[in-house]
């Protein structure tokens, strides 16, 4: 359906055939070993990772930049979701979230020494980081809300505030948040906030606990409550300066948003699968499930659902590419409003025809149903991204 460069379509196929050569048969490998060591690197992951970089499925997320692969996001598009069948898949291509959020971050508003010491180690696969904006005690969907201070004192920054739901700052491997934070209460609202490099190791970070998802711990990475008390940084550990914390959001908000709806719809792929294979192998009241018209119905709208998804993903990914984040920011809210519901949708549909197996954790549907649920709150709730559309639409009529 697609017109994919040779390049592209060599990449596919080498990704294909190293899902199905190392990812799939790893995954209970992989969460074995995390039960062993909960935040460490599982050593099945670290051994996949220099595979994958040694044979070029390496940072292939990074576009515009010399030190990506030279892809542009609709053609990553097409690979990210292959990735995104396996939970453990991102991260052996050095392609998960939020690191390439944050990588594509350090690289477009980062100065030099930023990238020398922090993005280097990512692009390496060495180090992992975080992105540390919402806080328990504001409406944190409403950046404007964001309390956690950004003081200057000389050649320093003070940081004090409380964040949760940092995801990645539990793993051992985490050495880096992005912080978003006050710098000027007294500035115009969107020019308040800015974005500081902070260091795990600086005195004052400290790892309150982790936080689980439908009892889920999201092991090895995790999401962490983090508190920062009187935390000293260098001056020049601010991106881009002060007050341009919101400019940074708009651009760095844009990619790693679609980069989860690519993600959702590859996992949207394995459970449609997973449904039409337990639909055609099991036999209830004299035929088989798929031939009972609910099982069909769920098999016809989830297909209908993915392929609408994935057109939508597409269509922002090329817009991005063609006319830059910013202009591509309706496209970007439209496929981050429908992705995650339709990612829950066929995977309710999916455990529906598993029965009984479809909510424990003999298949990967449970699991991926409370991660999906997530994705409706996570880079900002539906609601304000179908607020965006809508405005965006009214402004072509007031
Ligand atoms: C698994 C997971 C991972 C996450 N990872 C990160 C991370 O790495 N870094 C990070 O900083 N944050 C992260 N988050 C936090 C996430 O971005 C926030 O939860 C989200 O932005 C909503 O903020 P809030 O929880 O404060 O909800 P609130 O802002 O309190 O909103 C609550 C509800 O109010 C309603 N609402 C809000 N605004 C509107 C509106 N304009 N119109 C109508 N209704 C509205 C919505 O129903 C919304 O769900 C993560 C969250 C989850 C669950």
């Amino acid at each position: 359906m697609f017109e994919l460069s040779p390049r592209v379509q060599d990449l596919k196929q080498q990704i294909e055939a190293f899902m199905d050569e190392h990812i799939y048969p790893n995954e209970a490998l992989f969460y074995q070993q995390v039960k062993e060591n909960k935040w460490g690197a599982p050593p099945i992951q670290e051994e996949l990772k220099a595979k994958a970089k040694s044979m070029g499925l390496w940072n292939l997320f990074l576009p515009h930049s010399e030190r990506g692969a030279g892809l542009n996001n609709e053609e990553y598009g097409h690979l990210c979701e292959i990735m995104g069948r396996s939970s453990i898949a991102p991260e052996v291509f050095n392609c998960s979230a939020p690191d390439t959020g944050n990588m594509e971050t350090i690289e477009r508003y980062g100065s030099e020494e930023h990238k020398e010491t922090w993005l280097k180690p990512l692009l390496a696969g060495e180090i992992r980081s975080c992105f540390s904006m919402t806080e328990p005690d504001v409406a944190s969907s409403d950046a404007t809300n964001i309390e956690c201070e950004i003081r200057r004192d000389g050649d320093e920054y003070v940081i004090n505030g409380t964040k949760w739901w940092s995801s990645g700052a539990m793993a051992d491997s985490c050495k880096i948040a992005i912080v978003m934070g006050k710098t000027d209460a007294n500035a115009p609202k969107h020019l308040q906030q800015s974005m500081i490099l902070v260091p795990l190791n600086t005195p004052g970070v400290t790892i309150v606990r982790d936080l689980h998802v439908f009892g889920y711990d999201h092991a090895p990475h995790g999401h962490a409550e983090i508190k920062y008390e009187n935390v000293r940084v260098p001056v020049s550990n601010i991106l881009l300066g002060e007050g341009r914390g919101f400019e940074i959001a708009q651009g760095r908000l844009g990619p790693g948003r679609i980069h989860h709806c690519m993600r959702s719809i590859g996992v949207a792929e394995r459970a449609l699968e997973a449904m039409c294979r337990r639909a055609a192998s099991r036999v209830a009241f004299g035929k088989p499930l798929y031939k009972h018209g609910s099982t069909s119905e769920n098999i016809a709208k989830s297909r209908c659902e993915i392929d609408q998804a994935r057109l939508l993903t597409i269509m922002a990914a090329r817009s991005m590419d063609q006319f830059g984040n910013k202009v591509a920011r309706q496209q970007i809210a439209m496929i981050k409003a429908v992705a995650p519901t339709m990612l829950c949708n066929v995977l309710d549909r999916a455990i529906q025809v598993h029965g009984a197996a479809g909510v424990c954790q003999d298949t990967f549907l449970a699991s991926a149903y409370a991660k999906a649920r997530t994705l409706r709150l996570a880079d900002g709730p539906d609601e304000v991204h179908l607020g965006t559309i809508a405005k965006l639409e009214m402004s072509r009529y007031l």
